[in-house]
């Protein structure tokens, strides 16, 4: 079986304070991953590290074969697409650019080599624009786009460059509920391309059928990491959200609802 992720014994600090403690997960082929827990539980922390941005104190790591410490992060990041809802804000020079060209742009780790777009890289553009059901805004400027529409947008940019890995960071923040499950619906299709899912949420409904297991963090630490059936279980999410929880299955996919 590949290994897309594996961390043992990681461990992350910042002076005095140990940020994320003896992490030891695997994710593998066919895996597609939610990870779950409070504010200040240390799920962008995790990401960085995925992502080789931090490293860490301690431990191992090695993700889509490339061993930290041995192998170029850089060309690692090639294979890795990464959206975020903090995002929508730092794409500047994007905001003028037509949907089109922000998508195909994502071809390229710098944004504004369009000298070197081929007529394949605006079909593939145009073909993700459709599948994504993005033709209707098609010649728009992105600046002018809907959150859900711009969401879409970073989502099929990131495509763009066939990752073998999307980290949707919090990719629903601010949608209204139609396009948060327009948003979610894109899971389905980025997984069947094929490419791995890193989901980071609060919301356990976030995790949709294509989603097979979660990892549970609280205070830096695993809580619980394994199939989401095993994880997402009225004791577990009780105790990593501090509340009364209870969850039900529907259609499987699961929601909360607090007790007090
Ligand atoms: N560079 C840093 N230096 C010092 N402390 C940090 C640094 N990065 C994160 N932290 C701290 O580590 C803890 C975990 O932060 P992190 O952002 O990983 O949590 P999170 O689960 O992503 O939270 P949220 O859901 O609010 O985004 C927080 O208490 C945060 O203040």
């Amino acid at each position: 079986m590949t290994v897309i992720i594996r961390m043992r014994d990681v461990s992350w600090a910042r002076g005095e304070r140990i940020i994320l403690r003896d992490i030891n997960w695997e994710m593998n082929e066919g895996e597609q991953w939610a990870i779950l827990g409070l504010n200040g539980s240390g799920k962008t922390s995790l990401l960085n590290i995925v992502t080789g941005y931090q490293y860490p104190t301690r431990g191992e790591v090695e993700v889509l074969g490339y061993r930290f410490g041995q192998a170029s992060l850089p060309e690692m990041r090639r294979h890795i697409g990464f959206v975020s809802s903090a995002l929508d804000q730092f794409h500047d020079t994007l905001q003028t650019e037509t949907v089109e060209d922000v998508i195909v742009s994502g071809k390229f780790a710098t944004i504004g080599l369009y000298d070197a777009v081929t007529r394949e890289d605006r079909d593939q553009a145009e073909a993700l624009m459709e599948s994504f059901r993005l033709q209707a805004v098609k010649g728009k400027r992105y600046a002018t786009l809907s959150q859900g529409e711009k969401r879409k947008t970073l989502i099929a940019r990131a495509l763009m460059a066939n990752p073998k890995l999307l980290i949707l960071d919090e990719p629903t923040v601010g949608l209204d509920l139609l396009a948060r499950e327009e948003v979610l619906s894109l899971i389905e299709q980025v997984v069947s391309r094929p490419c791995h899912v890193l989901y980071v949420t609060h919301y356990i409904e976030e995790i949709v059928g294509s989603i097979t297991h979660v990892l549970l963090l609280q205070d830096g630490r695993i809580a619980a990491a394994g199939r989401k059936e095993d994880v997402l279980t009225d004791e577990r999410l009780s105790a990593a959200f501090r509340l009364h929880m209870r969850v039900h299955w529907e259609n499987g996919r699961p929601w909360a609802s607090v007790h007090r």
